[in-house]
């Protein structure tokens, strides 16, 4: 009778399992009905015992056999002929023999746990082909031989390979990415690396020949050069040259103190001339952290001013636009639109933004800007005031000291984790103040137009206020909607409406969303974040993309796969197919509830 077994692992699989489960058990175990593994069924659909398989129980995804007596060898090209594998878990048998090169060929593999064993012999070069691997335990073992390098494994959160009989020094790691990292009790040698103050003496104990921080063992120096034979003739003529050369260092730097001098006394003349500059030619510092001045000539005076006006209540008495441009200014960015300065007025620090080249009549420039300002939202930044002349734009904010999400997200903060919660919150603020705006300026064609981490600043609260809504020049920065949405080929720019600068928005915010869930920023030397984001969820790796520190932070990951799927609908290359900001901001919202409940659930049962 032929056995048919819809929707499971081919036959070829099956019997490679079977094959795997007989040298593994010394070909006891397949005769236990118990295991179940026999080719007459399927591992998914009959359960083979110690194996789950995918939702749709087609393949196999884990094999755990942890405690089953086993005490024959593990043949990794048959097991891996399962080529879906990714968790094998042999821990606590009796398994002898080596771990074969061919445990590669689990390309898929995240988890090997192969503990309390008795594999022996070197450990396979192979091992570092294994780039999904997350973690390798072999503790309490008797492998040998060096370990072979697996720094290209830049997921590896877990390496522990304590009591074996390892030699050799220890190879490169990723110590700031290991979680847990073992090697003590075997017969490591040389120099500890720089674990970067991740892991203790407890890590290397236990290896005679280790030394070095964080060991209580300190290295021998190294051995010195051998001496240079130089005859003393020559050793002579290079003192003399020695002092040459410092005396003459010593005049140049004379010099360049005395020019020094000179310029600053020249500097301190000639101030108040240089302060009749007008706002367009004021100096613009190079880079930031440097001062310029901001100041105008009287003449136009009235008339800059009248191009000025003020929006924001709160400061209209205090602030006038000739102390706005004679306040010192420094130099906080240069974006793709102008220079953003710093500016401290009567107590008060503001953020001028200083558009350039954007060809927007004065009177249309008013009118947007008014229009933006009454929409009003909790998370958006408001414009405290704005000037408008043909030749450049400016606007004003309220400087908000707690920086950018692009700051909180790419930069150390000493090792604290960014937690998942405040990501999560700061996804639904931003797209529900993104979803109002879109709402009530559709029909005035006002999108946000440049949405990026840097423009998403945290408010005192620390909650996320989006800025800059508005200000990109409409349709006319064809190179940045290119830079923006890599979905737009070059040819096709023309074609970009209104519609679809607005499913622009959608899209960039679909980025932010990936970097929230990856912590990865959008480009860097040559990657791209959506991009990569969806190669790896087509090879269904989609776990692979989260952040790794909010995965041990204990970050739920269910919900930030919810997240990533609106966020790769989001960033759907074809405008249309993405959805409008209300629907990702309903679905946003809902996320962020369950979450809170399962916080309260568990603080409650705490
Ligand atoms: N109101 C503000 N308070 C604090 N920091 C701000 C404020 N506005 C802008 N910044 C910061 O100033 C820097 C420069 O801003 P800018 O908007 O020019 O840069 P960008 O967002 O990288 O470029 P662009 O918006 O032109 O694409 C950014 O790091 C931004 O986060």
């Amino acid at each position: 009778m032929l056995l048919v077994l819809a929707g499971s692992e081919t036959p070829e699989v099956r019997q490679a399992l079977v094959k795997f489960m007989n040298k593994i058990s010394l070909g006891n175990i397949s005769k236990d009905v118990n295991f179940g593994w026999n080719l007459s069924s399927d591992p998914c659909t009959n359960k083979w015992e110690g194996i789950t398989c995918d939702s749709r129980r087609q393949h196999v995804r884990n094999i755990v056999l942890d405690q089953k007596n086993l005490g024959g060898v593990l043949d990794a090209a048959s097991v891996c002929e399962a080529t879906s594998l990714v968790v094998l878990s042999l821990n606590e048998n009796e398994i002898i023999g080596t771990l074969p090169q061919e445990i590669s060929n689990c390309r898929r593999l995240t988890h090997l746990y192969l503990s309390r064993n008795k594999f022996s012999s070197n450990l396979p070069s192979s091992l570092s082909r294994l780039s999904n691997l997350k973690r390798f335990v072999i503790s309490d073992n008797a492998f040998s031989g060096q370990i072979p390098d697996m720094s290209r494994i830049s997921g590896l959160l877990t390496f522990l390979a304590e009591r074996n009989q390892l030699t050799g020094q220890i190879p490169e790691f990723d110590f700031s990415n290991l979680v847990h990292f073992n090697v003590s009790y075997n017969n490591l040698t040389g120099v500890v690396p720089d674990v970067k103050g991740h892991f203790s003496s407890s890590s290397f104990l236990g290896n005679p020949g280790l030394c070095g921080v964080p060991l209580p063992s300190t290295c021998p120096p190294a051995p010195s050069p051998p001496p240079y034979p130089v005859a003393k003739k020559e050793k002579v003529s290079f003192f003399i040259y020695l002092g040459y050369a410092i005396l003459g260092l010593i005049i140049i730097l004379l010099l360049v103190w005395k020019l020094f001098k000179c310029i600053r006394k020249k500097r301190r003349k000639s101030t108040p001339k240089d302060q009749n500059k007008t706002i367009s030619s004021a100096g613009e510092s190079k880079a930031p952290g440097n001062r310029s001045e901001y100041s105008m000539t009287s003449p136009e005076n009235s008339m800059l001013s009248a191009s000025f006006e003020i929006l924001s209540s709160s400061l209209a008495n205090k602030l006038r636009f000739e102390d706005l441009l004679r306040a010192p200014a420094e130099l906080i960015g240069k974006g793709k639109h102008g220079s953003v300065y710093k500016v401290n007025v009567n107590g008060v620090t503001l953020v001028v933004k200083r558009i350039r080249g954007w060809n927007i009549s004065k009177g249309d420039f008013k009118k947007r800007m008014q229009r933006i300002h009454r929409m009003q939202h909790p998370h958006v930044l408001p414009l405290v005031a704005f000037y408008s002349s043909k030749q450049e734009k400016l606007t004003v904010y309220k400087y908000q000291q707690n920086g950018s999400l692009f700051k909180h997200l790419h930069s150390s903060h000493g090792g604290q984790v960014f937690e998942w919660a405040s990501r999560l919150a700061i996804a639904a603020s931003v797209a529900e103040a993104l979803a109002y705006m879109h709402e009530g300026l559709q029909n005035d064609d006002i999108p946000h137009g440049n949405m990026t981490s840097t423009n998403i600043l945290l408010n005192d609260d620390m909650e996320a206020c989006l800025s800059e809504y508005g200000l990109m020049p409409d349709n006319q920065d064809q190179t940045v909607v290119a830079q923006s949405d890599h979905s737009i080929r070059e040819d096709d720019l023309v074609a970009i409406s209104t519609h679809n600068a607005f499913k622009m928005d959608v899209y960039s915010f679909g980025v932010i969303l990936l970097e929230l869930l990856t912590g990865k920023p959008v480009q860097a030397s040559g990657y791209d974040l959506a991009r990569w984001v969806n190669s790896v969820v087509r090879e269904e790796w989609t776990g692979e993309v989260l952040d790794k520190c909010l995965i041990t932070d204990g970050a739920n990951e269910e919900r930030m796969i919810n997240l990533l799927q609106v966020a790769l609908r989001c960033i759907n290359p074809s405008p249309d197919a993405r959805p409008h900001m209300k629907e990702v901001a309903f679905i946003i919202k809902s996320i962020k509830e369950d979450e809170e409940k399962s916080v309260s659930v568990f603080s409650s049962e705490v």
